[in-house]
Formats: C-alpha cells, structure tokens, sequence
C-alpha cells in the first residue's frame, strides 16, 4: 500500500489506526459500511465471501477494498472471530453530520477468540477461558478468566500443572509474555504481550483497585506472586489491549486447588470420553448426564466432570441433594419446570456490567430472577431439605421490584426503538408519550378541517424523511389549492404541500420523539446501575442455581437409567457390585442388554487384576466402567451399579496399547512407552490405574517382557496402585502364582463348534489363547483367508514357539523374584548381600548359622 502525498485523507487515517492494530483485522466504520483495505480486505473477503475490489488510493494506486453494511456485524463478526483472527472494530466517534472536515474514529473493541461477549462467538454450554501464563524459572503463575461469566481463577505450579490446567479448561485463548518460549506446544490461539505487562507492582495495584480491597488476603492469593502477575497481564489485556473497562462482573478470584480433585490427564479424558470434543462423533459422558435445563448448569457440569472432588463430605452433600430430588419426583418436576425459563444469567451480568445489555435481554434477567424466587419458595416451604450445601439465596426482592415496575412485558432488542419505559415511572415521559400518541388524532383532524375549507375531497396527510408532514393533493383538485400552501413536490398524479401549522406541530412531535428517546435512555442506564449494585449477589443466587440444575439432573438422569446410591469411604478399596458402562448400555442395538459386572479390587489381596478375553470381549468397556462409575461418583452423581462402595481414588489413569492410538508422526510404540512411563512416574496410593493392551506396539517377546515389567513395578510399588490390567497376552497370566496381589480374571465367551459366543461376564481365572482367528470370521474376513491362518497357527504351534514362550514365563516367575530381590537398590540389601556372599558355609558352625541370621534380621529391622 502506498503511503505519503498521495493517500486520501481518510486513507491518511485509516492508516494511522491500522498501525496500532497490526495483527488483527480492522473493520473501518464509513458510513453504513464495515470497510476492510488491502491485505485485511483479502483474508476477510476470504473467510466472509464477500466481494473483493479496488478502489483508488489518492492518484495513482490502487488498494484491496471489502466491506458489508453495519447492520451485518453480528453476522460477519464471528466468523471472523471463529476462524482464529483478533479484529479491530474501528467506529464513528461523532456525528458525521456535525463533523467539521474527516470524522473521528477510533477502535471501541478489540475482540478475539479469548475475549468477546458476542452469543454466535460464544458457545452455550462451554465456557470460554482466556489463560495468562507467567514463567520464573522452572515456575508458572496462570490466570484463567471467562470474560462472558467473570469467572476468574488462578493457580501456581511447575510444567506439569500448567499442561494439566491446559487440557481440562482448555483455553480458547493464551496470552503470554514476548520474551519467553513455552515448552509446551500450544494447540489454541497465542498471544505474546509485551514485558511491562507482566510487573508485580502493576498487577498488585490493577487487582486491589478492580476489586476495591487493601489486599489480596481475602481470596487467599495474596502470597501467590507469580499468580498475580499472570492475573495482571490479563487486566492489562482487557483494558488496554481489547478497550473493555467496565469488568464489575470479575466479581472475585477464586483460587483453583487443584490439589483438591482427581488428577487426569489428556490423555486419560480423551480415552474416557468424558466429555468429547468437537471433532469425535462418540458419546461422551458428559452427554449422557447433561439434562441441564441452564447453560450455566451445562457449563459447570462440564467442569465438574473433569475435576471429581477428594471430599468425602462434600460429595455426600451433593449426594445428599441428588437423593432428595430423586425421592420427590414432584418438586423436581416443579424446579424443572422453572430452570426451564432461566436465561444464561451469568453472560447477562457480563453485559451489564459492560453496559452492553440490551433492553430484551434485560427483560430475559428480569423473567429468570422471578424463576429463582419461585425456586427458592419451593425448596423453603419442604422441610427435608437443607440449605447447608449451597447456601441461603440473597434477597434480590429490590432489583425483582425494579425490574418489575420499571420495564414493559414486551421489550425490543434496540433502545432506540423505544417503549421500555413503563408508564408511570416518569411524568415527563408519560406527557411526551401522549403528544407523540396524540398527533395521529390531531393530524386527522387537521386534514379534515383542510378539506372542508378548500373542498378538496381526497385530501391525505403522510410523512417523509426529505420535507417531514406535507398534505398530498390529487390532481383533479389542483386548482383548490390555497395560496399560502407552498409546493414541494410534484408527483405523476399529486402534488405535494407544507402549510405553517403543519410544521410547527412537526417540529413539537419531532421534539417529542427526541425527548422521549433521550429520557427513556437515561431511565434505562439508571436501571441498569441500580441493578449493577446487586450484581454479585445475582452471581451468588445463580451459582446455587447452576448446582442445583445439575444435581436434579443427576436425579433425573439416576431414575431413568436406574442408577443407586454410592457410598463413598476412606478405604483403598473400590468395590463395585453389577457396574455397568453408562454410554455403552445406552447404545447397544435393541433387544442387546447390557452385562453387568461386579469388580473388587484393594491394596492388600487384589491390587492388580490381569484381565485376558479375546478380542471384542468385552475388556475395554470393563476397564472404562470401572473408571468411569469412580469418577461419576465422586462428582457427586448416581452411578450405574448395584452397589458401588468407593474408597476416594486422587488420580485416574489410562493408557491403551499403542494400535488403539492416534499417532502423530512419533512411533506408535514410543507414544505407548512415554505415556505410560509418566504413569509410572506419578502413581500415588489412592491411583486408580488402567492399562489396555500395553506393549501391543511391538513383537510378542518384546511386549510379553514390558507388559510383564509393568505389571512387576506396580505390584512392587509401596504406593500399591490399584490397577485394572487387560492383555493379550495370556502368558502373563502366570505372574499370578508368583505376585500375591495380581489375581487373574477373564471376559467369558462360549466356544461352540465353529464360532463363539461373547458372554461378556467378568470370571475368575485365565484364558488359554487368544481366539484372533476367531474374531476375523466374525468380522466377516473371507473364509479362504482364515482357513489358511489356521494352518498357519497351527504350525506355529506344532514348532512350540508360543509354548516355549509360555514356558519360558513359567522360569521367569523364579528367577524373576530372586533377582528383582538382589538387584534392588536399598543400600542395607546391598550389606546384607555382602554378608551372605563373604560367608564361607562350609566352616560355619550351626550356632554361628543362627547368629548371623539374627544379624541379618536386625540389618532389616526385624
Ligand atoms: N458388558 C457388556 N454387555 C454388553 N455389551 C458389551 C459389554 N461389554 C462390551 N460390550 C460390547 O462389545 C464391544 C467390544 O467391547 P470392548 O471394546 O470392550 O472389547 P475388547 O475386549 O476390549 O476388545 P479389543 O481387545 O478388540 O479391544 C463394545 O463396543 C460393546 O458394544
């Protein structure tokens, strides 16, 4: 684009406010028209399918031009947004009419994928996290803020957390510091900001001042320095960068102790399916509990999926509520029936404290704060249900008044279009109200009284924007116009008149209209402040609102799809009697019902179960519904069981041997080996651990020998991890006799002459092969094909290749515990060792026999 002597004067400024937006798109107000210029122009007209062309550009070049009338922003706005860009909205500053020379403009909102408000950008039942990352050292400060909802938390932590922080909120925006390289790749939209964002002092002061406080104390994040940084960075961002300072609704700062939920990872949620993500077509759980009648339901639900509490207490209070919507069908039916007019009152806050809530929505706050009142009625007047959980509602009974005698019943989306105002709330309003209803009334009269004087019989009053009221005169009766009439206009057929006494009444109409719209402005921004004041309690009333929904939820969803009870303990014990996969039993075919099965597993006789079953038995979905009926329970909600008693589990994870995995670019074995080695690396002692199909990835000596090692390392474990173990490989069902806590356990089928039948119950014992061939008939291979493989297994077999292994597992359990004994790294092993080896056996008396036993005894403290 060419600059200097030849730029128009408005390209002149357009320019100079682009050069402050350089990365995002600028939507340039002209008039009627959002204009783009050159190579915005190009990715807009792009993305929009909108018309590219040029234009001129002072006198001799030529620049890219698209555009579309203002009116349309909603529409274009988050496409734009949606496809990844940040975009400039550039506005009109002053009234072109009263402009002298080149209009003010300037940018009124910067919006971006982690920063908007709009409804089309946003997603109902998502929330939409901006994270700011600070680094020091090996030490992340992170802020997380939904900017719609003003839910704003933050934490501290190494790498780890910062990875885990990212995969459960997963932010539609990260913002960070210029000089830094995360060590992580990013899959959202980035941000760098500059380093002055990132100050202490700066975000110390930005904070206390937005939240009105001394200190930090009272959010018990005054100590988390690099937090607080982060949560800077995101005021700078907002206010600075993005133009939006009204933020009353970033009402507090929550701290996110993460410590205080189930730790999983990505990987362990993906596998899960808890809650799906965009691109898979698979049922997740979050979709099979999700009857929320509010979208602040649906998105706390979300959250509550991916951080199950460690709380017994809690849980059972959540429980404890479930339980009484599930036994009182009738006030759940009631509730319901109110949570079903609640609007997204959390977003609606969001406007209105950025002053942005239209007169609708602002009718939607008032329809749903009667729905909490009702609510509430409804709960206080049973007496069997406590308030202990959620908390008492604030009384909102001022802003209910207000709302109620201050807005009309139907209200429109634009202020401008008027009727908000009740009557009765201003006189002034109400006398202007009836001229403006009046005039209708006085016009008749007048062009009745006209066309009596001038007998003129056709005569009309109408109005335009061009010359105002004017009286309309057909031709016939030309001739008996008044000669103080004045002309305006002539038409095919009519001519067109003003009279004195018609302007001056215009002139007190138009008055009237200007008024009204200026006081019915002022009244509604007054409103509005007023209902500003009490906003935070309005967030503390929807936050019982949004638990409330959910938790009727899981009492809705319990009595259709007969859940029970869990009963949560210290213990490390997971005990579930007739589980079953709550997705799956949703999905079979008609006529297939789901097989139920009970599963024990503690730290003391059964800590790893070794699951062996052909394929397409049934392993993975019993793997899963074990995991899944833990984490449902510890949300609080019903599961899918006969009886489910839970001792808390703190981490779930998952890995599935490396066939079953997407791989991206790596070896699918290398993948399968570094995830599960940061398993290993991260158990502790109320892990619950699934492992499916682990070592698959490569030959069968190779994965028979890491399967086994696994399994080995977590039975040596101290923190004895409760693992569920599902292989191929039926040679590990030998560890059984050498490893006391590893129980072995098959998915039953029936072997009938030609094929067999999957009886998918859970049995003691293990299983003598592997049925592959068997699947591949089932699956519908041609029967030439699995003919020869038979032979083919056959052969193998005669050749003892795979009895050999067998075999060969059988030595290993001996020699296996002698080794994994000496090898070990303990330094007093190691002396004892010494001893035994530096003993000469054959000089040594028995009594001397006996002592040195009673030494090595004491060497291991016994
Ligand atoms: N308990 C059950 N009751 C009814 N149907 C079941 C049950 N368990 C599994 N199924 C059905 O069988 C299918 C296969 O189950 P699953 O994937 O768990 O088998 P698998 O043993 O893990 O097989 P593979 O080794 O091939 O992964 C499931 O998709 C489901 O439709």
């Amino acid at each position: 684009m060419s600059k200097g002597i030849q730029e128009t004067p408005l390209m002149k400024q357009y320019n100079s406010i682009k050069a402050k937006y350089p990365d995002a798109i600028l939507l340039f107000r002209v008039g009627d028209f959002y204009e783009t210029f050159g190579e915005d122009a190009i990715k807009a007209a792009g993305i929009l399918g909108i018309v590219l062309t040029k234009r001129a550009n002072g006198k001799a070049t030529h620049i890219e031009l698209a555009g579309f009338p203002h009116h349309s922003l909603e529409v274009y706005l988050p496409k734009l947004v949606r496809s990844g860009l940040r975009v400039a909205i550039c506005d009109q500053l002053e009234n072109p009419s009263l402009a002298k020379g080149i209009v003010k403009r300037g940018v009124t909102e910067l919006v971006t994928p982690g920063v908007t408000f709009n409804d089309k950008v946003l997603e109902a039942k998502s929330n939409n996290f901006l994270l700011s990352i600070h680094q020091e050292k090996n030490l992340y400060g992170m802020a997380l803020l939904d900017v719609s909802t003003g839910e704003f938390l933050v934490t501290e932590g190494e790498i780890s957390k910062l990875k885990h922080l990212i995969d459960n909120f997963k932010p539609t925006e990260i913002i960070y510091q210029k000089r830094i390289s995360l060590p992580i790749k990013i899959q959202s939209y980035s941000f760098q900001l500059e380093d002055w964002a990132f100050q202490y002092d700066y975000a110390y002061e930005k904070l206390t001042n937005h939240f009105k406080t001394h200190n930090l104390k009272g959010f018990g994040v005054e100590a988390m320095k690099l937090a607080i940084i982060a949560s800077g960075a995101i005021f700078a961002y907002l206010t600075e960068d993005t133009h939006h300072k009204l933020l009353d609704h970033i009402s507090n700062i929550q701290r996110l102790p993460q410590d205080n939920f189930v730790w999983m990872d990505d990987f362990t949620i993906r596998n899960l399916e808890l809650v799906g993500n965009a691109d898979s077509q698979s049922v997740s759980l979050l979709k099979i509990l999700d009857k929320t009648r509010t979208n602040m339901g649906g998105r706390m639900l979300r959250r509550w999926i991916l951080m199950p509490l460690k709380e017994i207490e809690t849980i059972n209070n959540r429980l404890s509520i479930v339980d009484f919507f599930v036994k009182s069908t009738d006030i759940s039916y009631r509730i319901e029936e109110e949570l079903k007019g609640i609007s997204d009152v959390e977003r609606l806050l969001g406007k209105l404290a950025g002053e942005r809530i239209n007169p609708k929505e602002l009718g939607y706050l008032r329809d749903s704060l009667q729905h909490y009142e009702k609510i509430e009625e409804i709960l206080k007047k049973d007496k069997k249900f406590t308030f202990t959980y959620l908390g008492e509602f604030k009384d909102l009974q001022k802003i209910n008044f207000l709302l109620a005698n201050h807005i009309k019943e139907d209200l429109p989306v634009a202020l401008a279009k008027g009727e908000v105002i009740k009557e009765g709330v201003s006189e002034e309003l109400d006398k202007l109200r009836a001229i403006k209803n009046h005039s209708k009334e006085y016009l008749d009269n007048l062009c009745l009284r006209e066309s009596e004087r001038t007998g003129i019989p056709s005569l009309k009053i109408d109005f335009n924007n061009v010359f105002g009221y004017y009286l309309e005169v057909r031709n016939t009766h030309k001739s008996k116009v008044p000669p103080e009439w004045v002309r305006k206009q002539t038409l095919v057929n009519a001519e067109r008149y003003i009279t004195e006494e018609l302007k001056e009444y215009e002139s007190q109409i138009l008055g009237a209209e200007e008024k009204i719209a200026l006081l019915e402005g002022n009244l509604y921004i007054e409103l509005c402040s007023q209902i500003k004041e009490q906003l935070v309690d309005i967030q503390y009333n929807t936050r019982i609102i949004s638990i409330l929904d959910i938790l009727l939820t899981f009492a809705n969803v319990a009595l259709e799809n007969s859940y029970t009870h869990p009963h949560l303990n210290e213990s490390r014990i997971i005990d579930i009697t007739e589980g079953r996969h709550p997705v799956i039993e949703k999905q079979l075919p008609l006529g297939e019902s789901y097989i139920a099965n009970s599963v024990y597993i503690d730290d003391e006789k059964q800590q790893i179960l070794m699951i062996t079953g052909p394929n397409m038995a049934g392993k993975s979905a019993l793997l899963r519904q074990t995991a899944l009926i833990v984490i449902m329970a510890q949300i609080g909600s019903f599961v899918p069981a006969k009886n489910a008693n839970i001792g808390i589990v703190d981490k779930v994870f998952t890995r599935v041997g490396a066939s079953d995995n997407l791989s991206k670019g790596e070896s699918t074995f290398m993948v399968e080996m570094n995830e599960t080695a940061s398993i290993l690396n991260n158990i502790s002692d109320r892990s619950l651990i699934l492992l499916d199909e682990i070592g698959r990835g490569t030959s069968t000596y190779d994965g028979v020998s890491i399967a086994w090692a696994i399994a080995e390392y977590l039975h040596e474990h101290p923190t004895r991890p409760k693992t569920l173990f599902a292989t191929h490989y039926h040679e590990l069902n030998e560890m059984a006799n050498s490893f006391d806590r590893i129980k072995n356990f098959n998915v039953s089928i029936k072997e009938l002459k030609d094929t067999i039948v999957f009886l998918r119950k859970l049995v003691p014992g293990g299983s003598e092969h592997s049925f592959g061939i068997h699947v591949a008939k089932l699956a519908g291979m041609p029967v030439k094909l699995t003919h020869r493989a038979e032979e083919i297994l056959k052969t193998l077999e005669k050749n003892n290749s795979r009895k050999e292994l067998k075999n060969r597992t059988k030595n290993l359990t001996e020699e296996n515990m002698q080794l994994s004994f000496f090898q070990l790294d303990d330094p007093i092993l190691e002396n004892i060792r010494e001893e035994i080896i530096k003993t000469d056996i054959n000089s040594l008396t028995p009594i001397e026999a006996l002592m040195k036993l009673n030494q090595i005894k004491k060497m291991i403290g016994g």
